[in-house]
């Protein structure tokens, strides 16, 4: 499958700092991929990059083959919130949508239904200093869809939202993937992009760390770890095998165990000694995999590089 958006070899400098070393990603149509990395990485810098808000300092970025940027074909939620505040809510919509060509009559239509989607039924006449920090957000975020575009960024779109603000969003942007729009979505909430993302890239100091599907990413870096409280000596759990380490936190001891073990045999095969008030086996999720990375612990990798 062609891909929506080609990132090959992106470098960017400011002075005499390189920013971005040599990123290459892909966003395929239909499929949200995730671009994540710790504050200052240089994920909106790709981003602006990509939306020729800045320029590059060397690589290519190609939308389906071509250098151009199709801008009536992307929508874009940018980092920076905040529509022009005098103006009435479905004015700005409409104004916005007309940038892009997009037919009026449809972009009506269209917007009435977003609002009525996000619970801001009757706001279309409200101007945009009415409205709330989460409620400005929506519209911005209906602003950046309302013309059907094939490729979409959203740069930390759940930001500010309250939780039944984010299940909306959340639901929406799946559903424009499972329509076929291509996603580059960046957010610090990585339960949420472990739940909706098909792909992510992890950027840090400007270079790639991981670059795969979910499914990848976990496999080789989200081993099981076992949760046992009860009073047990760290010693004698180190030794058990296919134990990779053992942290303590008070009472309750956590075994990082080896990519693999056999979960179900492992757990028959522990000593009866121990005292087990609870246990629980669970997988690293990616929030513990971003803070190993992005501390340099590098404590849970065990194998290779990904390649995606
Ligand atoms: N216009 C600019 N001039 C100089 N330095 C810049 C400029 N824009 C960004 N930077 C620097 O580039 C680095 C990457 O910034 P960027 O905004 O891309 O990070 P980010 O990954 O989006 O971070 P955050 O998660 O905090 O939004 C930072 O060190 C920042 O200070």
């Amino acid at each position: 499958m062609e891909p929506f958006l080609k990132v090959e070899h992106l470098k960017k400098s400011f002075k005499d700092t390189q920013i971005l070393k040599d990123i290459s990603f892909e966003v395929n149509k239909g499929e949200i991929m995730a671009i994540l990395g710790p504050n200052g990485a240089g994920k909106s810098t790709t981003i602006r990059n990509i939306m020729g808000i800045m320029y590059p300092d060397g690589g290519n970025i190609t939308f389906k083959g071509n250098k151009e940027i199709p801008r009536n074909k992307i929508g874009y939620l940018p980092e920076e919130r905040g529509l022009y505040k005098n103006v009435k809510v479905m004015d700005i919509l409409l104004y916005l949508a007309e940038l892009k060509d997009y037919p009026i009559k449809e972009a009506k239509e269209r917007a009435l239904l977003y609002l009525k989607k996000f619970g801001l039924e009757g706001k279309d006449k409200a101007s945009l200093e009415e409205l709330s920090k989460g409620m400005g957000q929506k519209v911005q975020f209906i602003a950046s869809i309302l013309h059907e575009p094939e490729f979409l960024i959203l740069d930390e779109p759940f930001s500010g939202l309250d939780p039944v603000s984010q299940e909306l969003f959340k639901q929406e942007i799946r559903n424009l993937a499972a329509g076929g729009t291509a996603i580059l979505l960046s957010s610090h909430q990585m339960n949420l992009v472990e739940e909706m993302c098909d792909r992510l890239f992890l950027i840090h100091r400007g270079e790639k760390v991981i670059y795969g599907t979910m499914d990848d990413v976990k496999k080789e870096y989200a081993n099981f770890k076992c949760t046992i409280k009860g009073r047990n000596r760290v010693e004698d759990l180190e030794k058990l095998p296919k134990v990779q380490r053992v942290e303590q936190r008070e009472d309750t001891l956590i075994l990082y165990l080896m990519k693999d073990v056999e979960v179900a045999s492992w757990l028959r095969n522990l000593p009866e000694t121990l005292e087990i008030n609870e246990l629980s086996i669970d997988r690293v999720s990616l929030h513990e995999i971003f803070i190993d990375i992005a501390t340099d612990k590098n404590m849970l990798k065990e194998g290779a590089e990904l390649n995606a």
